[in-house]
């Protein structure tokens, strides 16, 4: 157990930096050896820790600033709901606003690229440190404040999954920030960095990169316009703040996110009009599944007489709680996860089909829902038992109709 822990430790950086210098070398094979191995002058910039501190204390401060709305949380092990700010989406904003006061007084955002390295490099350190935090405050936190996994007593294990569910200091909390701030919005401003550089080296940036750029925007506008969803998803109510996370936020995120337009910068690749187009349509219909999805069940969640979902069909379950087994839901178990993955599709086909490495993305993304499918369905066999079963009988397949 802390053996493998140890090892995704290594190996998830390790899979990150291969990524990012991959992605600039002249062949860009996937599963190629990198082109060259990073010294500590490539890795280390004091200008670039400077920059990662400055973007977090930025991003803290816009968490900080009056939301246009407290939101509730699950109930917790003790009873309590935590409230959250809703302001992601003024956050985006707030930082779009920054950035195009900051390049048009002459700010050369090209540049960030030329940083992405060592900032990587800051960022997963920044995720060692937060999470070595992390445990260590939860050794002092109430049993009621502890995550259902990630309390092995194996201390690599622990660190790794996070032991404390909703670590907070005073109401500040991390992992809410984490998941929706610094990375998602870091993960656009990277992209936009990439876009202009395109700009300046080309005299102008490919329809590619503006079809990725304008796709993954829509992803993250999405996520932080719809950000009290985020507070039904597993990794807030259910699994604790370690590393996994932190990493996963801070740097993972960003930094393999952004890997299509990074391919685009050193790669660039024709693309016309009429298969822009299809593509296109690819993300949109990819996008309206997974929000027509997301949407539909947290309305559901709220208020089942809703009238946009009061005529759906459910199944009663003994917690009290329904199942719907119409609409989205009677189409396979998990219909959300089917939309992202139609949009990984559409990110990566800007990129052509010559090289693998943009399709990165979706094929990470494909074993991650895979896997996260099979954790939830376990939950959900625990929670509703029997109704789950006629669910299962009723929807037979979990993510992609007649196949999975
Ligand atoms: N881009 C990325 O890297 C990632 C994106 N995502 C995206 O995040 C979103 C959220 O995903 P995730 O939190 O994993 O899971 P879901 O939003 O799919 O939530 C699963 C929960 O929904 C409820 N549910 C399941 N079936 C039904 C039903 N038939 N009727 C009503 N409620 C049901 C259950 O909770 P309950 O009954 O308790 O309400 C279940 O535990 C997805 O769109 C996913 O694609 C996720 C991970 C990574
Ligand atoms: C480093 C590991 C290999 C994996 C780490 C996993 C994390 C990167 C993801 C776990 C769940 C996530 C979610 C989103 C981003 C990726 C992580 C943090 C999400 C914020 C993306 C935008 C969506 O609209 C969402 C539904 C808000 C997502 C919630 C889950």
């Amino acid at each position: 157990m802390g053996w493998g822990a140890a090892a995704l430790m290594l190996l998830l950086p390790a899979t990150m930096f291969h990524l990012l210098l991959v992605a600039r070398s002249g062949p860009a094979r996937l599963l190629g050896l990198p082109p060259y191995l990073p010294g500590p002058e490539a890795l280390w910039s004091p200008w670039a820790l400077l920059l990662w501190l400055t973007w977090l204390g930025l991003q803290a401060a816009f968490y900080l600033l009056p939301a246009r709305k407290m939101a509730e949380g699950q109930e917790l092990k003790d009873k309590t709901r935590l409230r959250y700010p809703i302001n992601g989406f003024q956050a985006l904003v707030l930082t779009a606003l920054l950035v195009g006061l900051g390049v048009s007084a002459g700010l050369p955002l090209g540049m960030l690229t030329e940083m992405l390295l060592p900032l990587a490099f800051v960022a997963t350190l920044t995720a060692f440190i937060f999470s070595l935090l992390l445990y260590l405050k939860a050794l002092i936190a109430p049993a009621s404040a502890l995550a259902p996994g990630g309390n092995s007593g194996n201390p690599i294990y622990d660190f790794f999954l996070g032991r404390e569910l909703n670590p907070r200091i005073c109401s500040f909390d991390c992992k809410y920030f984490c998941e929706l701030r610094p990375g998602l919005i870091g993960w656009v401003l990277i992209n936009l960095a990439l876009l202009v550089q395109e700009a300046e080296l080309r005299g102008s940036p490919s329809l590619a990169m503006w079809l990725v750029n304008g796709f993954q925007l829509l992803y993250v506008g999405d996520a932080l316009w719809y950000e009290e969803a985020v507070l039904t998803t597993m990794d807030i109510t259910h699994d604790g703040f370690g590393f996994m996370l932190a990493f996963g936020d801070l740097a993972w995120v960003p930094f393999t996110y952004s890997l299509q337009a990074q391919f685009l910068l050193y790669h660039p690749q024709p693309l016309e009009l009429s298969m822009a187009s299809v593509i296109c349509l690819i993300n949109a219909v990819g996008y309206c599944i997974f929000r027509g999805a997301n949407s539909q069940k947290n309305t559901f969640r709220k208020n089942p007489s809703d009238p946009r979902v009061a005529g759906l069909e459910t199944i009663s379950t003994a917690t009290g709680r329904q199942l719907l087994v119409s609409g989205w839901w009677g189409m396979v178990r998990h219909p959300n996860y089917l939309g992202d993955l139609i949009m990984a599709l559409a990110w990566s086909l800007p990129c052509g089909v010559s090289h693998l490495l943009p399709y990165f993305y979706l094929l990470y993304f494909t074993a991650l829902l895979v896997h996260r499918e099979a954790r939830d369905e376990q939950q959900c066999l625990q929670k509703y038992g029997l109704a789950w079963r006629e669910y299962c009988r009723r929807v037979p397949y979990r993510i992609v109709p007649y196949i999975y």
